[in-house]
């Protein structure tokens, strides 16, 4: 299917407005077959005042979960693990209700409470609280399961960090394997996603990176420096650092079969709508959003202390766009950034 060119100059006056709204920068890669767009606004380092640039490493935040979903899907393909048992079957230390399946937990349907929710009531005390802290897996899902389930298992979505930091610790379980040896053996690897690590719980990142900044709760008062943390309250629900062309890489790949056999790959791409317009659908550890042109892409959105991801293809992988704001805690330019995605694959609308 070919697209519409896509709108460069529409996505760097979106990007102009999110620094207006308070990102110190912000970063688009498009990709498409051998052509790629790069379009970069404002500053990496608003210390030394360095600009930005569309190769810069970030915290990727939730887009962690669909590289954790990849491996439990290759997994279910190898068949180690069966999406439809309980995940009880799979954990040392059971989840409170064995009626919680492993494909509850990859579509954020088991109704385990978001320990985040708590951690992260007051941003910035939250966050200092734990940037320095190693959580096992296991401390998170106790946070979690001090609070009543939020439905039954399987009645309702409601999104919930707490069932990916649950698949974490049931693939390490039944593989004896580290989830940052499954990352790279089973993706980083194969898709030379050289720029893509997992160092939990390192708090540093390699290379060049986009450093990131929090907004406080009290927006009068200056972004705090939140680049250096462990992350270790996300682990695999959102740890992993990467980079634009990585993780366009990534999604066009997953979604053109070099990740999955079919029908496995089918699975994570069955989508159940999420919002009340349908336009926003999850499905296995990933994202879909219907654009105004009528466009399904595929993907997932992250948020991590300091910065904000959209990392979407399209349903054949063929055009594949990532775009970083190096702030958080500040939902317009959150809203703001995500209009990348209709500029990318719509193109102008504005005729
Ligand atoms: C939404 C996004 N989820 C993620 O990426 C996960 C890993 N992040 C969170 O749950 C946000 C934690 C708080 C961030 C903090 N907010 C606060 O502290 C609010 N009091 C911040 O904005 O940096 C997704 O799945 O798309």
């Amino acid at each position: 299917t070919s697209l519409p060119t896509p709108d460069t100059a529409t996505v760097r006056s979106v990007q102009k407005t999110a620094v207006a709204q308070g990102a110190p920068g912000a970063l688009t890669r498009i990709d498409e077959g051998t052509t790629s767009y790069r379009i970069v606004t404002g500053e990496a380092d608003t210390g030394n005042h360095t600009k930005m640039d569309s190769g810069r490493r970030f915290r990727v935040g939730s887009v962690s979960k669909t590289f954790t979903a990849v491996v439990l899907m290759q997994l279910a393909a190898e068949g180690r693990v069966d999406l439809d048992a309980p995940a009880n079957n799979y954990l040392s230390k059971s989840l409170p209700d064995d009626r919680i399946t492993v494909r509850h937990l990859l579509s954020h349907r088991s109704g385990l409470y978001d320990y985040t929710n708590d951690m992260f009531y007051y941003t910035v005390p939250g966050f200092e609280a734990v940037r320095n802290k190693v959580f096992t897996y296991q401390d998170l899902i106790d946070l979690s399961t001090a609070r009543p389930l939020n439905n039954a298992p399987g009645a309702a979505y409601r999104y919930s960090n707490t069932n990916f930091v649950v698949l974490g610790q049931l693939i390490e379980n039944i593989t004896g394997t580290p989830m940052a040896t499954h990352y790279q053996q089973r993706i980083f690897g194969p898709l030379r996603l050289r720029s893509t690590a997992y160092v939990h719980p390192q708090t540093t990142i390699s290379g060049s990176f986009a450093r990131g900044y929090l907004r406080q709760d009290d927006t009068t008062l200056p972004l705090v420096d939140s680049t250096e943390q462990t992350v270790s309250w996300g682990q695999s629900a959102g740890a992993v650092i990467s980079n634009a062309v990585d993780l366009n890489r990534f999604f066009s790949s997953l979604v053109s079969g070099k990740l999955l056999p079919a029908e496995h790959l089918k699975q994570m791409m069955t989508m159940v709508p999420v919002t009340a317009d349908g336009s926003q659908s999850y499905g296995l550890g990933l994202r879909a959003r219907k654009l105004s042109c009528g466009t399904t892409v595929y993907g997932h959105t992250g948020t991590v202390q300091g910065y904000y991801t959209y990392a979407f293809t399209t349903a054949d992988g063929t055009r594949s766009m990532t775009s970083l704001a190096n702030t958080s805690n500040n939902g317009t330019v959150n809203t703001t950034l995500g209009a990348t995605l209709e500029a990318t694959f719509c193109g102008d609308t504005s005729t």
